[in-house]
């Protein structure tokens, strides 16, 4: 495969201004993040969808600072050519900033992140600008933010009255000015999302917020339905069924070993035939 340039926040910048689309998709692990380097993908982002669709929980909350790190690294190893950005996990950046940078410095640190992205909007633009000024490239995320769920009340779509559309605008422009090099826009409608991917300089990475972004990102595990995700939802679409690929094979090696038919004479190992001979008694 040809090498490609490194990506830098300032590329990403000018691929907006090309209008070249910037791909985004989530890994969580060494052999996710090779195939997706192996594919081409501009960044690749540890989500702490890592929550769910990794760890089995049925929200993002329970996602550890050291669950992120932990599979940040992994990542790294499998796309080490590839730019990383690294979740902040719940309640990791609403404390003391010295508290939130204690887990910067651990994301890229131990976790061996090039950036990383919060929720939130102009409430944490002070946060997002400690951050930036500790030289630490960040990455926004307006619209429904899943960690804020049980505030919300649900995964809704978000900006859909002309107050909230506003509101998500001025947080995004927010963002921008403390220095966050890119937004995610998440379910959001697709009018807001072109609104607002053009009022700003940042490229905007949409999730269910349509085509007019900058760039896209879907989960590892919902566009190849691997694993226990639940029906695809209208913003997903599936390019592959792993999940399906990984249970039939499994069956398959399941029924070969209950009829014998595996291992096979070409899977096993032999010793010599005089030593057989004489472990088997046929000593004269
Ligand atoms: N597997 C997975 N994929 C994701 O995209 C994802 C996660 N997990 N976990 C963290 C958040 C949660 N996300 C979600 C979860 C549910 C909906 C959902 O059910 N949306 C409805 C629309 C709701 C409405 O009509 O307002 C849908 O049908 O798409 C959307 C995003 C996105 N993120
Ligand atoms: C869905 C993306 C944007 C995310 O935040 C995650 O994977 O956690």
């Amino acid at each position: 495969m040809e090498k490609r340039k490194p990506l830098t926040t300032a590329r990403l910048k000018k691929m907006k201004q090309a209008g070249e689309p910037i791909t985004f998709v989530t890994a969580y692990d060494y052999p996710s993040a090779k195939l997706a380097e192996e594919a081409g993908i501009d960044v690749i982002l540890v989500g702490d969808s890592l929550g769910n669709v990794v760890l089995g929980y049925d929200s993002t909350l329970p996602v550890t600072l050291d669950d992120i790190v932990y599979h940040t690294r992994a990542v790294v190893r499998g796309a080490a050519s590839t730019f990383i950005v690294a979740d902040m996990p719940f309640m990791s950046y609403h404390g003391s900033i010295d508290h939130t940078l204690q887990g910067v410095a651990r994301l890229m640190q131990e976790g061996h992140a090039k950036a990383v992205k919060l929720e939130g909007g102009a409430e944490i633009a002070h946060t997002v600008e400690a951050i930036t000024n500790a030289g630490v490239p960040v990455v926004g995320h307006i619209g429904l933010t899943p960690q804020a769920v049980h505030q919300i009340g649900g995964y809704l779509i978000q900006g859909k009255s002309s107050e909230q559309a506003q509101k998500l605008l001025a947080d995004a422009k927010a963002l921008e000015q403390a220095g966050a090099f890119a937004i995610v826009l998440e379910l959001v409608t697709e009018e807001l999302a072109a609104w607002i991917s053009k009022e700003l300089t940042i490229p905007t990475i949409g999730i269910g917020a349509g085509a007019s972004c900058d760039g896209q990102v879907l989960v590892f595990h919902d566009l190849l339905q691997y694993g226990s995700a639940p029906a695809p939802r209208k913003f997903v679409k599936v390019y592959a069924n792993v999940g399906e690929t990984i249970r039939s094979g499994i069956a398959q090696y399941v029924q070969e070993v209950k009829a014998r038919s595996f291992p096979g004479p070409e899977h096993s190992f032999h010793m010599d035939d005089e030593v057989a001979a004489y472990l088997y008694g046929d000593k004269e």
